[in-house]
């Protein structure tokens, strides 16, 4: 058996008792002890990152790579295992991935000073990071097409809340204050990769499958927040940036705080906070969220989502905008127009669209680039992208220059005028600058030189040419030397070891060494290398030259790395702005391929939509080129004057309710996302809640089963319900008794009537309250069609006025192929149900067990025939004949 790992904390105890620790060791415990048992510890050690004792288990088995030892420590051998420092970056991606944070430790003087210390000496270390899962910035650790959340949540004394979150890795971020029954609900929607809580917060939060990093109550201090948020945003108050509640401000600062122990110190890099006010979205539910697969389907996959469906964006941070808006739809009729507008011109606009879309596919991800540069880990492509981003800004400004009648609706205009130069002179500059001084294509670290152009620095152009120049002296010595020596295979190379020398091959090194005037540097298998005083001389001067030129190229860098942090916030305005053309032009070119249309938006209360389609259903169809995807139309009124405010559905199984309920609530949400809508017309009255109930799994893991969590969302929808709320409920009742079932979903449906009066879609197979909505004055019954030809189910898939008649359950059973046998009992069972009703004792009821065995079908005419003949009395001539009359019977039976 193999004896379990030792950890570092087993080696200090049994290090004090028994052996010394090595120097190198008593450092590197020191420093784990520091960061702590929760994260990893990278420690430098030349090219790799070593790990040591339990980290390296962890990380060997989750990385897959080989746990070796190095050493032993009171007697125990030390696990060990590390990753290269050029590969550190898809390690970390793959540890984060798995759950891990680490922490980065590097050598932070050079070994050489190290050694003046005495030769036993460690190299000084420092945790110069800790990496997270929600503190990425890297390009490779991250999703181009998906926001990186890091939120936070406190809760007050006085009972309020506050949500704060910030993207690190684009510097975007955000405040709301809220009450604390809403943060789960404003918290799922962020689907932050960490959520920071106060430990005290800890039991309540812990089964939400979120990322959690509890931290001391302290750390939430107003006090120091606002000390913080004041040093951080340079402001004597924050007043300026919005009306703070106390718990946003401890939650900012708790944030902030994080972020820069992340960084070991660092300042944030993160746009001064934007105050969101929480009445100004559609509240959605986290359980409404799931079931309506906005951003990611029930299986966490982006791909069959709402999203993934509507999304023509061509940028990253278009993309993640996209993803935003649909998952904070918006309560203000005049902000929702605001979008629409902008989406309809560009719709209509098809050229303009089209030179738009051109230009947004030139351009990267400048606010990623920008934050990168300002935590010290951005490149030359960075700058790059911000130039290019800066200039696409401008383009699309002179792009409209050419088109004089066009003139943008207000919310294009808004956006427009943040990409105009005209009054930002420093950043026209910028981006002037940074198109003359960047090469085309830069290398990726501004260490490895060659990022600036020709032109941009004459020191740099000079030092570049005596280089050039005292190479082409070193070639010209070639041919000296080789007349000189009377070897013409002579030839001067350079490595990065000798530099430039002279090698020969090993028949001409007598010859070489015989002369005064040729250095001996190394004798190879291959050949024999010399050097002379003018060739060392000429090497230095261009090694020389080149560091100076490598060492102005990294000023230069650094220069513009200062600007782009100065310019940070306008930096973010264009990247934001490029953003939100990119929403409205993806929008308006999926309006015109899906055949979506401007819904119109007032303060009403009526919900009505014609011919309405599902979007993600009707894309699938359209992929499997099966049926077409059937319109329906949808008519509600809350105040129940020219429609009923509720409606119950029923129809057979698989006959489109719940797609139809879905449709109507992606309608809405779409519609105040500022998106056209998978509808010929649409008009749509505010809606404050959007509910859904439909189809609860399982929650296991929470101890609650399917009726339990169908129950409880039932009750937050009943309990929250208002007049302005829009619900849909799909066979509520249906995980329990029938009588159980039928008298909570009558209940639910009399409760939505009475007392919500919201608009509401409830599909039901207890066709018994059919019955009740005919008698509520502000309900309908709704049904889905289907019809039965000759055995076959056919689904009709359109919503008609009246109830359903029969369910054709045992049909769908049959469709999805249960045994035959089943089916005939069960048609048999619901025979005898529906002649003598459901008070059928078991003695009616005969076991399965005991049921009398289905008949065996008759034999065929042919199998008849067949079985009557005897061959051996046949002459060949009745064969034949026999033949043909079977055959006959045959035809005549298909
Ligand atoms: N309007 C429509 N046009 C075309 N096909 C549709 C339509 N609505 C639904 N369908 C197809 O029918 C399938 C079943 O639909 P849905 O799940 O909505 O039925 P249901 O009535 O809710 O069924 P059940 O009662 O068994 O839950 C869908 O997956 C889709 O392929």
């Amino acid at each position: 058996m193999s004896r379990p790992p030792i950890s570092a904390t087993t080696l200090i105890v049994s290090a004090k008792t028994t052996d010394k620790p090595t120097p190198m060791m008593v450092q590197y415990l020191a420093i784990k002890d520091e960061v702590g048992a929760e994260a990893l510890l990278f420690y430098r050690m030349g090219d790799f990152y070593e790990m040591f004792f339990d980290d390296a288990v962890r990380a060997a088995a989750t990385l897959d790579i080989a746990l070796t030892k190095r050493g032993k420590h009171a007697g125990q051998p030390i696990p060990m295992c590390g990753v290269p420092v050029h590969a550190a970056e898809a390690y970390l991606a793959r540890l984060i991935k798995a759950g891990f944070r680490v922490a980065v430790c590097e050598q932070t003087e050079d070994p050489a000073e190290a050694k003046k210390r005495g030769s036993k000496s460690v190299v000084r270390r420092e945790v110069v990071r800790l990496v997270t899962p929600g503190t990425l910035s890297e390009d490779t650790l991250l999703d181009a097409r998906d926001a990186n959340i890091l939120a936070a949540v406190v809760t007050g004394l006085s009972g309020d809340a506050a949500l704060v979150w910030a993207d690190v890795s684009d510097g975007s971020f955000h405040t709301c204050a809220l009450s604390p029954d809403d943060l789960l609900a404003e918290v799922t929607a962020l689907r932050p990769s960490e959520l920071l809580i106060p430990e005290t917060l800890y039991a309540d939060w812990a089964d939400q499958g979120l990322t959690l990093t509890p931290l001391a109550l302290t750390k939430f201090d107003r006090r120091a927040a606002e000390r913080l948020l004041g040093e951080r945003f340079d402001v004597a108050s924050l007043d300026g940036f919005g009306d703070f509640s106390p718990e946003e401000i401890r939650a900012a600062g708790a944030l902030i705080d994080y972020v820069e122990l992340t960084q070991a110190g660092d300042r944030a890099a993160l746009a001064p906070p934007r105050r969101t006010v929480r009445s100004g979205w559609l509240s959605i539910d986290s359980a409404t969220r799931a079931s309506l697969e906005i951003d990611r389907t029930l299986q966490g996959k982006r791909k069959g989502s709402l999203l993934s469906v509507i999304d023509r964006t061509v940028t990253g941070p278009g993309a993640r905008l996209l993803a935003a808006r649909l998952s904070r739809p918006l309560m203000d009729a005049t902000s929702i127009r605001a979008r629409l507008d902008a989406v309809s011109q560009l719709h209509d606009e098809a050229e303009w669209r089209g030179d738009l879309l051109a230009v947004l596919k030139t351009t990267g991800d400048a606010a990623r680039g920008c934050s990168r540069l300002q935590l010290g880990r951005g490149g030359p492509r960075d700058l790059l992208t911000i130039g290019a981003a800066i200039a696409a800004g401008e383009a699309i400004n002179a792009g409209l220059v050419k088109r004089p009648t066009l003139s943008p609706v207000a919310e294009l205009e808004a956006q427009l005028s943040a990409l105009s130069l005209s009054d930002k002179p420093q950043l026209a500059q910028l981006a002037r600058d940074l198109a003359k001084a960047i090469v085309e294509d830069p290398p990726m670290q501004a260490r490895d030189g060659g990022l600036i152009a020709t032109g941009w620095s004459a020191e740099i152009d000079r030092l570049r040419s005596l280089r050039d120049e005292t190479r082409r002296s070193v070639a010209a010595l070639q041919g000296k030397y080789a007349v000189a020596t009377g070897i013409t295979a002579l030839k001067v190379k350079h490595n990065n070891v000798l530099g430039y020398h002279i090698e020969v091959s090993p028949k001409h090194a007598d010859t070489m060494l015989g002369r005064d005037d040729f250095i001996h540097r190394q004798t190879l298998v291959s050949g024999v290398r010399f050097t002379t005083t003018d060739l060392s001389a000429l090497d230095r001067e261009i090694a020389g030259a080149a560091d100076k030129a490598k060492a102005l190229e990294l000023d230069a860098f650094e220069q513009f790395r200062t600007r782009v942090a100065d310019l940070a916030q306008p930096i973010r305005d264009v990247s934001n702005a490029l953003a939100a053309l990119d929403v409205h032009a993806g929008l308006a070119l999926w309006a015109l391929e899906s055949g979506a249309t401007k819904p119109i938006i007032d303060d009403g209360l009526t919900l009505d939509i014609d011919a309405g389609r599902h979007p993600v259903v009707e894309a699938a169809l359209a992929r499997q080129s099966a049926t077409r995807f059937t319109p329906n139309d949808t008519r509600l009124d809350g105040a129940a004057d020219d429609a009923p405010r509720l409606a119950l559905i029923t129809g057979p199984n698989m006959a489109g309710k719940s797609t139809y309920l879905r449709q109507t609530a992606l309608i809405v949400l779409l519609a105040q996302a500022g998106s056209f809508v998978p509808a010929k017309r649409a008009k749509l009255g505010l809606v404050d809640r959007l509910f859904s109930r439909v189809g609860a799994s399982d929650d296991l893991s929470r101890g609650r089963s399917t009726f339990m969590v169908e129950m409880i969302e039932t009750a937050a929808i009943l309990n929250q319900a208002t007049e302005r709320s829009f619900v849909i409920l799909d066979e509520i009742g249906r995980g329990t008794a029938t009588f159980d079932g039928l008298s909570i979903a009558w209940a639910a449906v009399e409760h939505l009537h009475a007392v919500n009066r919201c608009r509401a879609l409830f599909a039901t197979h207890y066709h018994e309250l059919t019955e009740l909505v005919a008698s509520l004055d502000g309900a309908q019954n709704l049904s889905l069609r289907a019809r039965e030809h000759e055995g076959e189910l056919i689904f009709l898939h359109d919503v008609k006025e009246g109830a359903a008649d029969r369910s054709y359950g045992i049909q769908v059973a049959k469709l999805a192929g249960l045994p035959p046998v089943a089916v005939a009992r069960a048609r048999a069972v619901l025979d005898r149900l529906e002649a003598e009703g459901t008070d059928l004792g078991i003695a009616d009821l005969p076991l399965f067990n005991a049921a009398p065995p289905v008949s065996q079908p008759k034999p065929s005419a042919v199998e008849d025939a067949l079985a009557a003949i005897d061959p051996d009395t046949l002459s060949p001539r009745d064969a034949l004949d026999l033949l043909y009359a079977l055959k006959r019977k045959l035809q005549a039976m298909s």
